[in-house]
């Protein structure tokens, strides 16, 4: 075993994961993260962004592999510490918004704060504050379903910076918007993590969204490879979510 670098908040060796159907998603990855660090994970659809992220979080654990959380080992921890890790120490943006819909908007963004025991007050100021911020506020009162699908998706976005977590994991953060929205939407999210401090890992398939970064680690098929050069995504995206055909254009490997 190789001991983690000491400036690496995160650390993943030699990573190997395959889906519960047996479809291979990480072959032999490594990456390390450095504190307060804006990192990239690029690759076209199905390469294993994922899937990384899902192993560097603690969400799934690799079937091989080392990953380290500062000099925690979290492949070898079981699900439930594992998930208080998560809940204390980690953000998690998905692609598409998740919300509770009996709640509204800023109740949403005030609940990972009020389970880790925040006082209710404190905890709707700093969502309001956070919604605010992300020019969702006058939507603060508002239940999910009086939502557009970007408006919910700046509320996850809320809701993962209002706890000012560790490590942010963002998945295609701003899928769901449009590209003017999007570029604002980045904007809050990374001066907002350089602000407070906090470690992001932005899995992205628009080279648009990488450069925004400090560093990009690129995945192909799963494995990690020197660049892939993808186009930026299309203008507009469906209201699944999903973003338009170019976003999904064949890259080409440069080894
Ligand atoms: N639940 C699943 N069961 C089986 N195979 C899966 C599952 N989820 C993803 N895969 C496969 O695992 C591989 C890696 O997928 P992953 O979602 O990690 O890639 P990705 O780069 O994040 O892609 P995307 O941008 O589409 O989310 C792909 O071949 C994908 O088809």
């Amino acid at each position: 075993m190789v001991a983690p670098p000491d400036n690496d908040v995160l650390w993943a060796h030699a990573l190997h994961f395959q889906h519960n159907d047996g479809s291979p998603a990480l072959q032999g990855v490594s990456v390390g993260v450095r504190e307060r660090e804006i990192l990239a994970v690029s690759g076209p659809r199905g390469s294993g962004k994922t899937a990384l992220l899902g192993c560097l979080s603690g969400l799934v654990r690799p079937q091989r592999g080392e990953v380290w959380f500062n000099s925690v080992p979290l492949h070898t921890m079981g699900p439930i510490s594992r998930e208080r890790l998560r809940r204390d120490r980690f953000g998690w943006i998905d692609p598409a918004p998740v919300l509770v819909p009996e709640l509204n908007a800023w109740e949403n963004a005030a609940l990972p704060l009020m389970l880790r025991g925040t006082p209710r007050r404190r905890a709707r100021q700093l969502a309001l504050d956070w919604l605010e911020r992300l020019d969702i506020g006058d939507g603060a009162r508002r239940r999910p379903q009086e939502l557009r699908q970007a408006e919910r998706q700046r509320v996850c976005i809320a809701r993962a910076l209002a706890v000012a977590p560790s490590v942010l994991f963002a998945d295609e953060p701003t899928a769901p918007l449009h590209r003017a929205d999007r570029a604002h939407v980045l904007r809050t999210l990374t001066t907002a993590a350089r602000s407070h401090g906090i470690t992001v890992v932005l899995a992205t398939h628009d080279a648009e969204t990488a450069a925004l970064a400090d560093r990009t680690v690129a995945l192909l098929d799963g494995r990690r490879v020197k660049t892939v050069h993808l186009p930026p995504v299309a203008e507009t995206t469906t209201a699944s979510g999903a973003a338009g055909t170019e976003g999904r254009a064949a890259c080409s490997l440069s080894a």
